[in-house]
């Protein structure tokens, strides 16, 4: 099966490795956008607008037409999302609420053009052991939780804390490749 050509609206370097797994032939777009919730905004519908306008945006930079893929990624406890926190209060309390239960991360992906948008979101649930002082404390010290949704990577540091997961680990890693190349076959089709 061969893929169109892309372009990938992101800056993180986990996604960009992710594709480039798939075998996809593409090119990197800017994709800033302002990432605040809407008032009262459903987890589920604020992550895939986010993958779409940050799709839209990278489309907007392009020169060349082709489909542009954006994703987000976000962590939910208690139907609050948890972003990539500030400060060491911010990760403190979100370790707090990961602590000895178990959590939704969300990812969304989006393929678009002028003509058309494929999305899909993949939902997973991940289960944390227990977190010491120490834990908390020591991970922080690493710089690993700073630019990462709810605080942590489950490729890095934090796979000690993870007792198991339900879902796709590539989700939450930050782009579900199976539901990815579906929507790139997908893309292909006669529509
Ligand atoms: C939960 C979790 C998140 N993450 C990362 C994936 C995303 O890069 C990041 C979530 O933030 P996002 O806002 O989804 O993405 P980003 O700002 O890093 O990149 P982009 O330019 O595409 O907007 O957290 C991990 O790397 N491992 C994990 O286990």
């Amino acid at each position: 099966m061969s893929y169109p050509r892309i372009a990938l609206a992101s800056s993180s370097p986990r996604r960009r490795e992710l594709l480039a797994q798939l075998g996809v032939d593409f090119q990197l777009v800017k994709a800033d956008i302002d990432e605040t919730p809407y008032p009262n905004e459903a987890p589920r519908l604020y992550v895939t607008r986010l993958a779409r306008q940050k799709a839209l945006a990278g489309l907007a930079c392009l020169t060349t037409a082709m489909p542009v893929l954006g994703a987000d990624t976000i962590v939910v406890a208690n139907n609050e999302i948890l972003g990539k926190p500030a400060d060491f209060a911010e990760f403190n309390r979100t370790m707090q609420l990961l602590s000895g239960r178990s959590h939704k991360v969300m990812t969304a992906v989006a393929l678009v053009s002028s003509e058309r948008t494929l999305q899909q979101l993949v939902s997973t649930e991940v289960y944390f052991r227990t977190l010491t002082a120490q834990d908390i404390d020591s991970y922080w010290q690493s710089g690993e939780p700073h630019d990462k949704a709810g605080g942590y990577g489950i490729q890095g540091l934090a796979a000690k804390f993870v007792q198991r997961i339900n879902g796709s680990y590539t989700a939450v890693v930050g782009l579900p490749l199976c539901e990815t190349e579906q929507l790139l076959q997908q893309w292909q089709e006669p529509v």
